[in-house]
């Protein structure tokens, strides 16, 4: 097993970013004999998606979470952030990881951010490498070959990770055990704008041609994303943390960001049970986390501006882009709007799940 400072293993595909990310890379045997049983259709970015457990998934995806449901070893002290993408992962990943790591890392207050000498590894370091993916990089380009498996047992705690992977396709283990996951969920209409653009961005980085808006909305209304059906993901998490309360903490993107009060990173903080000090309190540290994790502080970073390799090689500065609610507007026509309302109400419909939409054209 490598060391987990030594992660990612170099790999083909760590090692060049020339890699052709349409054209579906080297894959265990298997992995390719699994993909053969599978259903599939085209993929956003790569070939094709997979129906894998469930849910929509890429082949190299496919074969790290096979990875990461046969070794990881989860530990009642670990959290996961978990979300499909582009609901304010990364955001939510700064939060848990400057909330839980507050003693190591002490947050700067307002008084004193002129006169400390104080870092922060979010400073420095894209929350995604502070607050790893099991399948994009714990357990991703292994190859198949069991020797480039971490051994993450070594990891001070609280362990903390972060998944796509729905809940209802997480192991046995993991959701029998005390380890805590906290949920993003941001409206779909946002998060498939977020997801587009993005992908578009991906697609230029790798001189392909632009996936088309009306194309990527229709396969987005099948629920073919990766991760999803979008409705399926968030139900999972969102009935489980309906049952299990202590085990699942339900974030929405949009209240989140209309809390100019710390409502939610205290709600975080006792969730994690860590909960914020008097002490604290008084000396505005709930306050400094908000500030540090936020996306203007954030999209500023040198580390986000130019830095690369948070999530697989692509360039970091994609995954700040203008973190607003609402962008949808600018994209999306009446009718599409109409037709993804619908099958919002139809999937979710009845199940307590609800998004604010307010838009006239
Ligand atoms: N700190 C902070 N605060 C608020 N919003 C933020 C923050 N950081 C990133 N963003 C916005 O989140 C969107 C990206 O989603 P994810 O982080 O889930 O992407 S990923 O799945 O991890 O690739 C993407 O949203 P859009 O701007 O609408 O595309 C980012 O801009």
């Amino acid at each position: 097993m490598a060391a987990v400072e030594n992660w990612p293993p170099p790999t083909a595909a760590t090692k060049s970013s020339s890699t052709s990310n349409h054209v579906d890379e080297k894959l265990s045997q298997e992995c390719q004999d699994l993909l053969l049983s599978l259903p599939r259709e085209k993929g956003w970015r790569t070939s094709y998606l997979y129906k894998f457990k469930g849910f929509w998934c890429q082949p190299k995806q496919i074969e790290a979470i096979l990875a990461f449901q046969n070794h990881f070893q989860v530990k009642d002290t670990d959290a996961i952030v978990a979300s499909i993408p582009k609901s304010g992962t990364t955001w939510l990943k700064a939060l848990v990881f400057s909330i839980s790591n507050r003693d190591k890392h002490p947050i700067l207050t307002k008084c004193q951010i002129l006169h400390s000498k104080l870092s922060h590894p979010l400073l420095v370091s894209n929350p995604h490498d502070l607050v790893p993916f099991f399948e994009y990089k714990l357990y991703a380009n292994t190859d198949g070959d069991h020797d480039r498996l971490l051994d993450l047992s070594g990891l001070p705690d609280p362990r903390l990770f972060a998944t796509h992977i729905p809940f209802v396709a997480l192991q046995e283990p993991i959701k029998k055990s005390g380890c805590k996951i906290v949920y993003i969920c941001r409206n779909p209409l946002d998060t498939f704008i977020s997801s587009w653009i993005y992908t578009n961005k991906l697609m230029k980085e790798r001189g392909l041609p632009p996936l088309p808006l009306e194309e990527a909305f229709e396969m987005y209304c099948k629920g073919v994303v990766g991760f999803g059906p979008f409705w399926e993901h968030m139900l999972g998490y969102w009935n489980e943390s309906r049952e299990r309360p202590k085990k699942v903490l339900f974030l929405k993107y949009e209240e989140m960001r209309e809390d100019h009060e710390g409502f939610h990173l205290r709600k975080l903080a006792n969730f994690l049970g860590c909960p914020f000090s008097l002490e604290e309190e008084k000396s505005g540290v709930v306050e400094g986390i908000a500030k540090l994790c936020s996306f203007e502080k954030l999209k500023d970073l040198e580390v986000n501006k130019s830095g690369s390799g948070a999530i697989m090689t692509f360039e970091n500065k994609h995954l700040f882009r203008k973190g607003q609610v609402g962008d949808w507007v600018n994209y999306l026509s009446p009718s599409m709007v109409e037709k993804l309302v619908t099958v919002m109400d139809d999937k979710l419909g009845g199940s307590g799940l609800e998004f604010k939409l307010s838009f006239s054209y």
